[in-house]
């Protein structure tokens, strides 16, 4: 979020800019000769402060915070005032912090957003862009207020959501703009993007949600959401636009009902440079956490028998990127691969004899094996397909109860069970880790969506960390990657090198605690490999188009093809893609230095 002000500068110092900065904790930490330049002398607490000392007290007021929300609020208050030592405090904390600024607590953050919106900046902010359907006439109006209010630097990278299914919570209409600016938190933390090149999209297309078209402080357009043919008019107008303002930004689609994304994602993946979240992020992390997975279970993967509790965008996704593993990397035809996946929606197992009329993603998978038998439950299926793998992506909170989750046990007691509650925020999860614990005997193999608390083995003391199988591992490498390489698309093949370098990441103590992920707070070291991997892969496939990035990956040998991907990358590309990284400053010196726009730049927010 950048709030607005008159540009001022250090040779043209203004004290309109005085309460901003002082109101800013960066006002602290500003040398005794510049706060004289500044006529500042006697308005700011005489000690001049060390960022390690600012991220200290930022630290404690957070944890003063007594709830999960308060402390959201707070930290988009840093944010906005200080980037600098916002993006200090999250490298710093990130494991504490992550599941503040992303899932579960900005779920919340979102449902309440027009209720907080005001205490998330200084009054005049601007945080991204909210593009009513309204206005989409409009449009290239919009990217040229967005444009002076950027005063120069172009963005790279966007999120765009509509709102429509935000996490499991449903159509929250405008109030899903927290989604993008979270995201793009990830992309600065997780895989160093530039904050001031990070825009965050909201097309508020109206909400079929009573609730907020009731709310007196709903602060989206009050309408009920258009049909399909005035949204993808809409849509791609709007997209039209973005991408010929800025021809070479990559285009993150997250959060859009199930039959928009893959509408959204079908149009356009050949044409601009853009991917789904949900359904190609969720597909690749989850084959990473899969592929480690299996490689501990006990059982070959040709003999993975998968359910899937869950056919929306983000189950067939993954199902999808899982089969193509099967295919590539296991030389298992198309057919027989296909077959070691099931899935239940909300109407029981799907069958192609089913009876209703399937929606276009669930045919693919739709079984033809069932004779007679259509079972109606979960409880049902899981007695027909006897899986080794459970794969939630319901938005059914405890959908895997203990009945299920022993039944897991029992059928796979040669093997250790894969039980995977990926729904989206844990008041959605298919179940906790404890519970998964528990009731398998502590032989789960296991990733949720939302980060479960360590367990401890009662009796042995043993810690067990447990995974977190969410899109976060992968879409900041792949946003990075693109941003450095600029490949013409994103391919399947690339998605596919990434869950692989994902998967290689591990480290051997990681491997030996049995863990699926690598820990997250080593979260820039495994985002560097997998960027160089995506870029390696977009060289092989001939699709990047940056010459420096081409030249240096073909000059250092990597293992795998085009086609079948083995997601290795050279240490050279690794190093070439750290030094890309954005770092929040360690000390003022080298902030003035090392953001040349630092003075005047509305998302620094050092105002001189
Ligand atoms: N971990 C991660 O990184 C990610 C997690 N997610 C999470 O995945 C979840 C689903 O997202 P998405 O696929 O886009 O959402 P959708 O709403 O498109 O899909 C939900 C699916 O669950 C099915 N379902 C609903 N009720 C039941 C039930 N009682 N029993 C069995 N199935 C049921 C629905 O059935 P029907 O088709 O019949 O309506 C639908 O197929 C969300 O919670 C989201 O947060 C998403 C992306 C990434
Ligand atoms: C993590 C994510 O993208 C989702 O739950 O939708
Ligand atoms: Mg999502």
């Amino acid at each position: 979020m950048a709030p607005i002000m008159a540009e001022t500068t250090s040779s043209n110092q203004s004290r309109s800019s005085t309460p901003d900065l002082i109101a800013s904790s960066a006002g602290t930490a500003l040398p005794y000769a510049t706060r004289s330049a500044m006529h500042l002398k006697g308005l700011v607490p005489s000690g001049v402060e060390n960022f390690d000392i600012q991220e200290k007290r930022v630290l404690e007021q957070l944890q003063l915070k007594s709830t999960n929300i308060e402390k959201y609020i707070f930290l988009s208050w840093v944010r906005t005032t200080n980037i600098n030592l916002f993006y200090r405090l999250v490298l710093h904390n990130l494991k504490e912090i992550a599941p503040i600024i992303y899932t579960p607590t900005v779920g919340k953050a979102c449902q309440e957003y027009s209720h907080i919106y005001p205490f998330l900046a200084p009054p005049n902010a601007v945080d991204g862009l909210y593009i009513p359907i309204t206005e989409v006439d409009n449009i290239d109006e919009i990217i040229s207020n967005y444009r002076e209010s950027i005063e120069g630097d172009e963005p790279e990278i966007t999120v765009i959501t509509d709102g429509s299914r935000i996490l499991g919570l449903g159509d929250l209409g405008m109030n899903g703009m927290g989604i993008p600016v979270g995201k793009l938190q990830l992309y600065v933390a997780a895989a160093g993007l530039h904050p001031d090149k990070c825009l965050p999209i909201v097309l508020d297309f109206g909400t079929d949600t009573e609730q907020y078209l009731q709310d007196p402080l709903y602060l989206g357009i009050r309408q009920r959401r258009p049909d399909n043919e005035t949204f993808y008019a809409a849509a791609d107008k709007i997209i039209t636009a973005l991408h010929k303002a800025f021809p070479n930004m990559f285009i993150q689609f997250e959060d859009f009902s199930t039959d928009h994304a893959f509408g959204l994602l079908d149009k356009w993946r050949n044409q601009i440079l853009c991917f789904n979240d949900d359904i190609q992020g969720t597909g690749s992390v989850i084959l990473g956490g899969f592929i480690s997975a299996v490689q501990q279970a006990g059982i070959p993967p040709k003999n993975q028998r998968i359910l899937f509790v869950g056919a929306g965008s983000a189950g067939v996704g993954v199902a999808k990127q899982l089969a193509d593993y099967f295919i590539i990397e296991h030389r298992i035809p198309e057919e027989q691969a296909k077959a070691m996946f099931w899935f239940v929606d909300s109407r029981g197992m799907i069958t192609a004899n089913r009876g209703d009329k399937l929606a276009d993603h669930k045919i693919y998978f739709a079984r033809h094996d069932n004779g007679a038998t259509q079972c109606k439950t979960l409880e049902e299926t899981l007695d027909y397909v006897k899986p080794t793998a459970l794969i939630g992506l319901s938005t059914i909170y405890k959908a895997f109860h203990e009945g299920i989750l022993k039944r897991m046990d029992e059928l796979n007691q040669t093997n250790r069970p894969i039980i995977f509650p990926l729904s989206n925020p844990e008041t959605k999860a298919e179940c906790s880790f404890e519970e998964a614990m528990v009731h398998t005997n502590n032989r789960v193999l296991f990733a949720s969506g939302t980060a479960f608390p360590t367990y401890t083995i009662p009796g042995t003391g043993e810690d067990r960390v447990p995974g977190q199988g969410n899109n976060m591992y992968v879409f900041p490498p792949i946003g990075l990657g693109s941003v450095l390489c600029k490949p013409k698309r994103i391919t399947d093949t690339m998605i596919f090198a990434v869950s692989k370098a994902l998967a290689n990441s591990l480290t051997d103590e990681e491997r030996a605690r049995g863990e699926l992920y690598p820990r997250i707070e080593r979260i820039r070291e495994t985002s560097a490999q997998i960027t160089a991997a995506f870029i390696h892969q977009a060289v092989k496939e001939n699709l990047a188009q940056e010459d420096s990035w081409i030249q240096m990956a073909k000059e250092s040998s990597v293992a795998g093809t085009a086609d079948i991907p083995d997601g290795t990358y050279s240490m050279e590309v690794v190093e070439e893609v750290k030094k890309r990284m954005w770092l929040p400053a360690e000390n003022f010196q080298q902030l003035v230095t090392s953001c040349p726009h630092y003075h005047h730049h509305p998302h620094t927010h050092i105002k001189l």
